[in-house]
């Protein structure tokens, strides 16, 4: 891990000046940017950055380089955030009975292809507890019905605040979270949903798309709020199907988009490569 190596993040109305402010600023504390994009919306000309730079002796210079933002940050109306990549998020993995995103997303977590710790998965069934158990992280069971939702969402909260969780993929974890839950956990939570939003939202959506009779199929990986499948879409994928599929196909095809999507959501979340920008994204991948 580089401990050199830190990501800024930046967003604020759009005006000249503000890249040749930032990056003289890190030049002049000594940091040499690696790798830099930016965006203008046009819709409402908000503008985004976001910079990889290393500086020698980072962790100690890191209060100085926050100090000499303010003044830049005040100038340009900045929102900002800076984070060291040695600083990896807290990610706790929820899954129901469907495991091939779960299992994706510890495959590559094992080769280290995602830079996070995983404390815990938690799920609403017990099965998924063999998949688990050879990552060396622990499955809380905790299951959930009309009657204990609420008790439940309590229990996973203080698991969440337990193991200092910072960001949660539900990967296939097939029960509704409250605004409640959403609002006290309070990070940030991605979901991917089986289908190519906005179509199909909520349960079942391949049984919905045979029906409709689709000639694709697809899966979106998004930010999940209190409104089912309506957050800010991260990634999505597609696959062409056809007459003769049979649902049980779509569902067959659409688990290896579904694992894609999601982990290459995830990868870009874990690298601070995701913007939100009212219900959308920007995406610096
Ligand atoms: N607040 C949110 N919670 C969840 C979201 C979301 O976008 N906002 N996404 C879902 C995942 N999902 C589709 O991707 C989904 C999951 C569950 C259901 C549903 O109807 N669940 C039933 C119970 C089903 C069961 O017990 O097997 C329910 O919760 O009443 C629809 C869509 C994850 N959570």
């Amino acid at each position: 891990m580089n401990t050199e190596r830190a990501r800024l993040l930046l967003t604020c109305a759009d005006r000249p000046g503000v890249v040749a402010a930032v990056t003289q600023l890190l030049y002049e504390q000594g940091a040499n940017v690696v790798d830099s994009h930016q965006h203008t919306e046009p819709d409402d000309l908000r503008f985004f950055m976001r910079l990889e730079f290393d500086l020698p002796g980072l962790e100690s210079r890191l209060p100085l380089l926050e100090r000499a933002m303010e003044p830049v940050a005040e100038r340009f109306g900045l929102q900002w955030r800076l984070t060291p990549a040695a600083r990896v998020k807290r990610m706790a993995l929820f899954v129901s009975k469907q495991d091939h995103c779960l299992q994706e997303l510890l495959w590559l977590w094992k080769k280290g292809e995602l830079a996070a710790h995983i404390p815990l998965v938690v799920s609403n069934h017990a099965d998924a507890r063999e998949v688990v158990a050879p990552f060396g992280i622990p499955l809380h069971h905790v299951p959930v019905t009309a009657e204990t939702k609420v008790s439940a969402e309590a229990a996973t909260l203080e698991l969440m605040r337990e193991h200092q969780v910072d960001l949660i993929v539900l990967a296939r974890y097939m029960q509704i979270l409250s605004g409640d839950f959403i609002t006290r956990f309070g990070g940030p939570i991605i979901n991917i949903h089986h289908s190519f939003l906005p179509a199909f939202v909520g349960a079942n959506p391949y049984a919905q798309a045979h029906t409709r009779g689709v000639k694709l199929i697809g899966a979106t990986a998004h930010y999940v709020t209190a409104e089912l499948d309506a957050g800010p879409i991260i990634e999505q994928d597609v696959h062409r199907v056809g007459h003769r599929n049979a649902v049980e196909e779509l569902v067959r095809i659409g688990r290896r988009v579904e694992r894609t999507v999601l982990a290459r959501a995830v990868a870009w979340h874990l690298e601070d490569r995701v913007l939100p920008h009212g219900n959308k994204t920007v995406v610096f991948a």
